[in-house]
């Protein structure tokens, strides 16, 4: 799958491996690698995250997401392209982007999409950032958790809208409820592609988004808490139809 550019392998965009697994009726699940939490403190620990990763994706994850904030996340660059190279699917940066060096950045370390978080980036900056992500050939998670937020998502005529059942602004501080998801995925028109993130605990949780119209879920806490994070992956994965 996909050529090298660079040393990075070419990946699928995150749109259509969602896509592809949904019509396949396989669960699209973005396992999130998330060094720390700041709630839950260390996920990943002496594990080799390669290793992780492809371990993720053999268990049927359609696309990973790397979460590449140092201070309260532990992340790094270096994971993100040590990911991107370990895998033949699309990998999702997640931090808090505001500026355009960081989307060429993104491109040079093998995230295919980046994400854009509404609560922390004013409109005009946000239309400059996607459209900057577009053109470097990036797919954008353009990132909602209020109703306000999804009204200006929409101006931006996204392909992917992100719903965190978090509150970013706390830092993930706070445990998250899917019910963030069954209010605002009903009102996210036909056609854009839509993600349930954060704190999908277990499988209700994750039925409870995808019943609500979630295209994909998001989830990292419970497979890195999991004893095998990649037996978890594929017992979802085989339990919960898209
Ligand atoms: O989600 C964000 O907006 C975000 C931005 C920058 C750094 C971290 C961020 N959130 C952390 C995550 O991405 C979560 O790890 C992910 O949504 C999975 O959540 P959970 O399943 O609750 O661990």
């Amino acid at each position: 799958m996909g050529g090298h550019a660079g040393g990075i392998t070419e990946h699928l965009r995150l749109s259509t491996a969602i896509r592809k697994a949904g019509r396949r009726g396989i669960l699209p699940l973005i396992a999130d690698i998330k060094p720390v939490s700041p709630r839950d403190g260390n996920l990943v620990g002496q594990r080799d995250v390669a290793e992780l990763a492809r371990s993720l994706v053999k268990a049927g994850a359609c696309a990973l997401s790397v979460v590449t904030e140092p201070t309260q996340f532990g992340g790094s660059l270096e994971i993100l392209r040590c990911v991107s190279e370990a895998v033949p699917v699309p990998v999702l940066r997640k931090d808090f982007l505001t500026a355009t060096e960081q989307i060429e950045e993104s491109a040079a370390h093998g995230a295919a999409a980046i994400l854009l978080i509404l609560a922390t980036i004013p409109d005009p900056l946000a239309a400059d950032l996607y459209r900057s992500a577009q053109n470097r050939g990036l797919e954008v998670v353009v990132e909602i958790h209020t109703r306000e937020e999804l009204q200006r998502a929409l101006a931006l005529f996204p392909t992917i809208i992100g719903i965190n059942n978090r509150d970013i602004l706390s830092l993930e501080r706070d445990s998250g409820d899917v019910r963030v998801t069954e209010e605002l995925a009903p009102h996210v028109p036909p056609g854009i592609v839509k993600i349930s993130e954060s704190a999908l605990m277990t499988e209700a949780d994750i039925r409870r988004a995808v019943t609500a119209g979630a295209n994909a879920v998001l989830v990292g806490t419970a497979i890195l808490r999991a004893e095998d994070p990649a037996a978890f992956v594929s017992s979802l994965i085989g339990r919960i139809s898209p």
